[in-house]
């Protein structure tokens, strides 16, 4: 039982935290903190958070557990403002999307990894952000990885364990690198590539073009390119070099099935095709009926 939650970021991430924990009836009070306070109002009424103060010291005091979920670029100056703020029993954890950079913040800000902080990644999101989006089965049966450091306090690792296993995940644990090359491919890539896609069709053709003649196909593959353009700036920065490698291998890869294409090489293609729908059968199969950790995309927030 956490009797006192602080979320920095109340979003789509913080605030799904925030309604999971208080609709399995985990939490005692959740006090809100963010930039703006129409979005905290809005997170008071929608019954989120039970309090809010705009300055983060103030809203880690007293709290058991401190969830921070705000853009990557903007940890560090969260963690300078509950530096020497918090209260000896609290943990802090955050949802960051790359985990390098959210512990080189922490030893710069600390000048050491403390050992109440647990870093950690929800592996679960929509395309939409802010609180009116959040909803609490965000994290049923989705993963999320902590990469916790040798520093690491056991109890904490273990408190904030027990605090996502309650909104139905499935925590896994892994090092930071190895977290940010794998999110660089599995996240960060295809991010990327929907992204890239959307801004050069839409400078080759019309807008009113591509979406008078793009069907399913062009929707499924573009949904996430509606996700926030500041967090996956922040996202793209903190994780330049594992991404920069991933996205010059996928172009490789692009040259090469181009280089098919203009051969006319059909037998080379239909390789290519079949392992790729096999690997992705597999995926899918392997994910079952509950899905694949991604969003529920026509999700009405309540
Ligand atoms: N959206 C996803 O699919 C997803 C999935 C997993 C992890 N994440 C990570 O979770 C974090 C939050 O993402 P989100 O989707 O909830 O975004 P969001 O935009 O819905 O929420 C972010 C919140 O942080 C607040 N904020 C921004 N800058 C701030 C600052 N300087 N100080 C205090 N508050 C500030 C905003 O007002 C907003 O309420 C990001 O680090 C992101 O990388 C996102
Ligand atoms: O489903 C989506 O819309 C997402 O983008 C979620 C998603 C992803 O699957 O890549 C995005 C960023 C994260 O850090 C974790 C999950």
């Amino acid at each position: 039982m956490i009797e006192r939650l602080a979320v920095i970021g109340v979003g789509l991430i913080g605030g799904s935290l925030a309604r999971a924990l208080k609709s399995a009836e985990t939490v005692g009070e959740v006090i809100g903190c963010g930039r703006s306070r129409e979005n905290l109002e809005l997170a008071l009424e929608l019954g989120v958070i039970d309090g809010f103060s705009c300055d983060p010291a103030e809203a880690v005091r007293d709290a058991d557990m401190v969830f921070i979920a705000v853009p990557l670029g903007a940890i560090a100056r969260v963690f300078e403002r509950i530096r020497g703020q918090l209260s000896e029993a609290a943990v802090v954890t955050d949802g960051g999307s790359v985990k390098g950079s959210v512990v080189a913040d922490a030893k710069r800000v600390f000048g050491e990894i403390p050992p109440w902080l647990v870093p950690g990644h929800p592996i679960a999101g929509t395309e939409h952000n802010g609180v009116a989006s959040s909803f609490p089965e965000l994290y049923r049966h989705r993963r999320v990885i902590l990469t916790p450091l040798a520093q690491t306090d056991a109890d904490a690792r273990a408190r904030v364990r027990a605090m996502w296993e309650q909104t139905g995940a499935e925590v896994t644990e892994m090092s930071v690198a190895h977290h940010d090359e794998v999110l660089a491919a599995t996240s960060h890539l295809p991010h990327m590539l929907a992204f890239g896609l959307v801004d050069a069709l839409s400078r080759m053709r019309s807008n009113d073009e591509i979406f008078r003649y793009a069907a399913g196909g062009f929707r499924d593959f573009t949904r996430i390119a509606s996700s926030s353009p500041e967090m996956w700036r922040d996202i793209c920065l903190a994780n330049a070099d594992a991404l920069s490698t991933m996205l010059a291998r996928f172009g490789a890869e692009m040259g090469k099935l181009s280089e098919t294409i203009r051969r006319e090489d059909g037998e080379t293609l239909l390789r290519i095709f079949e392992r790729a729908r096999a690997a992705r059968d597999r995926y899918v199969d392997g994910v079952g009926a509950e899905g694949d950790g991604s969003s529920r995309a026509d999700k009405t927030p309540d």
